[in-house]
């Protein structure tokens, strides 16, 4: 292995007990760490705006909440959970005036630091803790004694034990269960937005949808369509996250193997992977972090206006119809405890 990769015998779960940790947000990812800590025996404290939607369910289920800055001023571990756009005026106002030496700033993806959206003190250890894989899955899988991989990173170490804390929050949240990657916020930053941008979200959607536009512009049922073209997606994907890419072409008929190698290289040509080249310079330069926050701060016109357009494409009523008759998807990855 090239990587450093910890599991629980690694981590020390007495040195997060023994802190105070304010969870900034309670999202995907927050409701997931907080509740977790909780269960792992850690003090936490949620910080929430006035206003958030998110307080009335924190605190259904049985969590203290506080404004952010109330937290961050209780708090010697501080978590942001909030999203990426809202963190950098949210450090500014809240976090920073109640920030001392001693306290330590943790992130759950490297985007502010990555940036330069967020500069925090030298004073103040700073750390990443950053599940790869959705929130709710994080808390899922914790529930069921198991856990989600993480990153971990150190961006500053002013104590010299800020590895050594943040190796015991991920043991706090199950990350250490499934082990613990060590990198840096520049290539878990870089690497995530490729990866969500170019192939698991951006690159998959596109996918699934063409191929679908595909068959049903040439006359074939959308059900049927859906089918090929989405459903038995999961099922495949299983197969590979099983066995890589080998278990996938071991387990399907020859026929589709002999397809896989003949033509997926035509769908997926030069001309694809030049486009995720470029994609990943824009990564590197900032080039898409500054598009992405001037986009927030002009009020999302293109976000909400490609969200609507992907909402309104004929696969999700297709899809929506055919799940109705699906018994075996009865638990929604959304749904935790
Ligand atoms: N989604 C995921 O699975 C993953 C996310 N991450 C990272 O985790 C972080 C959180 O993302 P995610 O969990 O998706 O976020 P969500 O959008 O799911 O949740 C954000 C939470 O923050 C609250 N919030 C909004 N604005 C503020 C603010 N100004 N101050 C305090 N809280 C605020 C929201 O409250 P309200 O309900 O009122 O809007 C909500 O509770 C991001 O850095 C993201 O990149 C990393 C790995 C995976
Ligand atoms: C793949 C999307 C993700 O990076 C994640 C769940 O890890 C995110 O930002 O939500
Ligand atoms: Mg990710
Ligand atoms: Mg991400």
């Amino acid at each position: 292995m090239s990587v450093e990769v910890y599991y629980d015998d690694d981590a020390d779960l007495g040195l997060i007990q023994g802190r105070k940790v304010a969870v900034i947000g309670y999202g995907s990812q927050g409701h997931a760490h907080a509740l977790s800590l909780r269960d792992s025996g850690v003090d936490v404290v949620i910080g929430l705006p006035e206003g958030s939607k998110s307080r009335a369910k924190a605190e259904e289920q049985g969590l203290r909440v506080l404004t952010p800055a109330e937290a961050a001023a209780t708090a010697d571990v501080i978590m942001i959970l909030a999203p990426d756009t809202a963190q950098r005026s949210l450090y500014a106002e809240s976090i920073a005036p109640n920030l001392a030496p001693g306290k330590a700033l943790f992130f759950g993806h490297g985007f502010n630091i990555r940036y330069g959206l967020i500069k925090p003190p030298a004073e103040v250890d700073v750390a990443m803790v950053a599940p790869k894989g959705p929130g709710h899955l994080v808390r899922r899988q914790y529930a069921d004694g198991k856990g989600v991989p993480c990153l971990v990173a150190v961006e500053q170490d002013a104590s010299g034990g800020a590895l050594a804390l943040a190796l015991s929050y991920a043991k706090g949240i199950g990350g250490t269960r499934a082990g613990v990657i060590r990198t840096s916020f520049k290539e878990e930053t870089e690497t995530d937005l490729f990866g969500e941008q170019a192939v698991l979200c951006g690159g998959a959607a596109a996918l699934v949808q063409s191929g679908f536009e595909v068959l049903t512009e040439a006359g074939y049922a959308p059900e049927v369509a859906y089918f090929e073209c989405l459903h038995e997606l999961k099922l495949i994907v299983d197969l590979m996250y099983e066995g890589g890419i080998a278990k996938m072409r071991y387990s399907i008929s020859d026929t589709a193997e002999y397809g896989d190698l003949s033509r997926g290289p035509r769908v997926i040509d030069g001309r694809v992977k030049e486009e995720m080249r470029k994609i990943l310079g824009e990564i590197q330069s900032g080039e898409f972090a500054r598009e992405w926050v001037a986009e927030d701060e002009s009020g999302r016109p293109n976000f909400r206006k490609w969200q609507a357009e992907g909402a309104a494409h004929p696969i999700e009523e297709t899809g929506a119809k055919l799940r109705g008759m699906m018994s075996w998807v009865d638990r929604p990855i959304t749904e935790t405890a």
